[in-house]
């Protein structure tokens, strides 16, 4: 099976074309502004306007009020909105747009009633838990602890680079792959040949799931 990719943090029209021309099925804007990968609406609708009309836009939130994601909503054409924080799932659901829940696998989680209480979620991003920062930590938890069988579509992300992305499939088997931190050359800004070699990684491992390919 295809595994999707999304790379999360752009910041930048010009990191958005290069995340595209790597193959990203998904890009993440982050609305936090406590991220060094924050985007301010401005930015984000040059973003939206430098990538083509099959590219997914994923705009990322951390406990932001309701007047906080309508703004940003109202402003840029987001396709999808990533919840992070501790946002209930009567919040989560009560935007025009669909929505994906962050859950972070602390230890002790109750990975089935929390995917449970999101009914309306269209998918499950599963990342690591780092105590007090809320995501794009780098840090990666067991992907062992991923459920083969699962209500919606699961991404895995935390901690993924070009480097350990086919071993994390292998293993976790997630429906997409999310990355920020592992391709980029500092805090906020992408680095074009990381973001291919992922994109890259993603595909022969979909390759090889689909069998012997002739040469
Ligand atoms: O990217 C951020 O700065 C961020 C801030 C707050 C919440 C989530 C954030 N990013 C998400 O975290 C995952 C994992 O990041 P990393 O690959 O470990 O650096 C990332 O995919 C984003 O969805």
């Amino acid at each position: 099976m295809a595994t999707r990719v999304k790379i999360c943090g752009i910041t930048s029209a010009n990191d958005a074309q290069q995340a595209q021309a790597a193959g990203a099925d998904a890009l993440g804007l982050v609305f936090y502004p406590d991220s060094p990968r924050y985007i301010d609406p401005l930015a984000a609708l040059e973003v939206a306007e430098a990538v083509g009309p099959f590219v997914t836009l994923v705009g990322l939130f951390v406990d932001a009020t309701e007047a906080e994601v309508n703004r940003i909503v109202e402003r840029v054409p987001l396709n999808l909105l990533q919840f992070h924080g501790n946002e209930p799932p009567e919040f989560c659901a009560s935007f025009s747009r669909p929505y994906i829940r962050a859950l972070r696998m602390r230890e002790g989680l109750n990975l089935g009633a929390a995917m449970s209480a999101h009914q309306h979620a269209r998918g499950f991003l599963l990342d690591a838990y780092v105590p007090g920062i809320p995501g794009g930590t780098g840090a990666r938890f067991d992907w062992s602890r991923v459920p083969q069988i699962a209500p919606k579509p699961l991404v895995l992300a935390g901690g993924l680079s070009p480097e350990n992305v086919a071993e994390a499939i292998s293993i976790a088997r997630p429906w997409a792959v999310d990355v920020s931190g592992g391709v980029e050359v500092s805090p906020g800004v992408k680095d074009a040949e990381k973001m291919a070699s992922f994109v890259r990684a993603v595909r022969d491992t979909r390759l090889a799931a689909a069998g012997p390919v002739d040469k």
